[in-house]
C-alpha cells in the first residue's frame, strides 16, 4: 500500500486519504476514561497457551519501518475467548528519549512510556492473519502498558538483539523465550472494547484487551528501544529515526469500555 508515517506529510491526520477505514468508526487507540467503564462479571482471566517458548525455537525479530516486531509460532494462542485466537506477532509503540511518553492507549489521559501489542487472529474461522485482518471478528490484540522503572529481564530477551535490526527490513533470528514474561503478573484485570488496527489500513477488526497493570523496563532499556531504530533502509542517505510511533487517541463515540475488575 501507499507509504504512511506518524508525522509530517504522510502523517496520521492524512491516513484516511489512502486508507478510508482510518477515518471511520470504531478506531483505536482510545483514552480510557473512568466514566466510560462498565464492570462486566463475565470477563474472566485471560488464559494463554504455549507462550513458554524453548530457546531451541528460532523467532524472527524484524524492523518493518513502523515498529520492531517479533514473529510468533502458531502453537501460541488465547484459550479464554469464545473462539481460539492464534498468535501472529508482537510489536511495540514508544515515545522518544526526549519525550518518554509513547503508549497508544491512555488511561484517564495518562500516556505511558510505551505499549506492547501481541496480535492474534481467529484461527477457528480464518486460515491466517491476512484472511482475518479485515473481518469484524478477525483479531484479538493483548495490550500491555510499559513504564520506566525496574530492569525487565523478559524484554531484555529481544531488546539485546535490537542493534541487529536498526534499519528497515532488517531481520535477525533470536532464541525463543517465555513470552508470558512480557505480560503483567495479573491477567485477570483488564479493559475490553471493540476497536481497530492502530496503523493503516485501520480495519475495525480488533477485540482489544488492555491489561490494567503496567510492566516496567529500565531507563537504559527504554533508551535502547527509543534510539536504536530507523524507519529508513540502511543504504538511504538520510537516516530517519524510528520513534514516537504511536497513533493519537480516537473518538470513542457510543462505545463502552468493559472492565473485568470492580475497583
Ligand atoms: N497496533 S496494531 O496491533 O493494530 C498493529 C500495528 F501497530 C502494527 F505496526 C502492525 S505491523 O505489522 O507491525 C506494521 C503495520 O501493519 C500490525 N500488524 C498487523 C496488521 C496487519 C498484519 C498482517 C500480518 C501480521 C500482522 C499484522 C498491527 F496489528
Ligand atoms: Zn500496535
Amino acid at each position: 500500500g501507499a507509504k504512511w508515517t506518524y508525522s509530517g506529510q504522510d502523517g496520521q491526520q492524512y491516513w484516511s486519504k489512502h486508507y478510508p477505514y482510518c477515518g471511520g468508526p470504531f478506531q483505536s487507540p482510545i483514552d480510557i476514561e473512568s466514566e466510560l467503564l462498565r464492570f462486566d462479571p463475565t470477563l474472566g482471566p485471560i488464559e494463554v497457551q504455549n507462550y513458554d517458548l524453548s530457546p531451541d525455537e528460532q523467532l524472527t525479530l524484524g524492523n518493518n519501518g513502523h515498529s520492531v516486531q517479533l514473529s510468533l509460532p502458531g502453537k501460541m494462542y488465547i484459550s479464554s475467548l469464545p473462539r481460539r485466537y492464534t498468535a501472529a506477532q508482537l510489536h511495540l509503540h514508544w515515545g522518544s528519549s526526549s519525550k518518554p511518553a509513547g503508549s497508544e492507549h491512555l488511561v484517564n489521559s495518562r500516556q505511558y512510556a510505551a505499549e506492547l501489542h501481541v496480535v492474534h487472529f481467529n484461527s477457528d474461522k480464518y486460515p491466517n492473519m491476512s484472511m482475518a485482518v479485515d473481518k469484524s471478528d478477525g483479531l484479538a490484540v493483548l495490550g500491555v502498558l510499559i513504564e520506566v522503572g525496574e530492569f525487565n529481564p523478559a524484554f531484555e530477551q529481544f531488546l539485546k538483539f535490537i542493534n541487529g535490526v536498526k534499519y528497515r527490513d532488517q531481520k535477525v533470528q533470536i532464541p525463543g523465550f517465555n513470552i508470558r514474561g512480557l505480560l503483567p503478573p495479573r491477567l485477570d484485570e483488564y479493559y475490553r472494547y471493540d476497536g481497530s488496527l492502530t496503523t493503516p489500513p485501520c480495519y475495525p477488526s480488533v477485540l482489544w484487551t488492555l491489561f490494567r497493570n503496567p510492566v516496567t523496563i529500565s531507563r537504559k532499556q527504554f533508551v535502547a528501544l527509543a534510539t536504536s531504530l530507523y524507519s529508513s533502509h540502511a543504504q538511504d542517505s538520510t537516516p530517519l529515526p524510528l520513534n514516537s510511533n504511536f497513533r493519537k487517541p480516537q473518538a470513542v463515540d457510543s462505545r463502552v469500555v468493559l472492565v473485568s475488575f470492580k475497583e
